[in-house]
């Protein structure tokens, strides 16, 4: 079996009608004996970092409608099942020639993993003008006898990033207000 990976799909359970796939768990080199646990299991567990993008987990049958199970991006907490905040759709790329969808994979992935640097770097080059014009704002409210947070500005700016990209999209804008005026 692949040990990169810690929990597959069972194609099999899922292809004779199953509701929702069984997910075969593996906790590698947790325990201290060093032996790897495994067991398949349909229960929901926390979910990982990757799995926490839009629309991951959208498993199960469709419903009469065609709807899905909400994913647990949008399930609120109590856990009913009504999304908590509409998931944007994903950005097309910028243009299909940016991103070939045809040859050999590895060409493929190399050419979308060029595109995705380039566009690493423009984002950091973003954030870096973003600090500095936040420092500017915020060294003049201080020479203005203000303090250095202004809480009510964070709060429209998480509401921004958090109607943009959902619930993941908070804990981005705190980490570039984090960058922006420190902790
Ligand atoms: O908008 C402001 O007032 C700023 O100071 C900028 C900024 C930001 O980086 O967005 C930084 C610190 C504040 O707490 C709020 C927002």
């Amino acid at each position: 079996m692949c040990a990169a990976k810690s929990r597959w799909h069972t194609r099999r359970h899922a292809l004779r009608g199953a509701s929702r796939p069984l997910y075969l768990w593996h906790r590698p080199g947790r325990v201290p004996w060093g032996v790897r646990r495994t067991s398949l299991t349909p229960t929901p567990f926390a979910p990982r970092a990757h799995e926490r993008r839009p629309g991951a987990f959208a498993w199960g049958r469709p419903r009469r409608d065609g709807s899905r199970r909400p994913s647990v991006t949008t399930r609120n907490a109590t856990g009913t099942g009504t999304p908590a905040t509409p998931e944007p759709e994903p950005a097309a790329p910028a243009s299909p020639a940016a991103v070939p969808d045809a040859g050999h994979p590895e060409a493929v992935i190399a050419a979308a993993r060029g595109r995705i640097d380039e566009l690493d770097g423009r984002i950091i080059a973003l954030i870096r003008e973003r600090m500095a014009v936040s420092a500017h704002v915020q060294r003049t409210r201080l020479a203005a006898g203000g303090r250095r947070v202004h809480l009510a500005r964070e709060m429209e700016i998480l509401r921004h990033y958090r109607e943009g990209l959902g619930r993941p999209g908070t804990q981005l804008a705190m980490t570039l207000l984090e960058l922006c005026r420190g902790r």
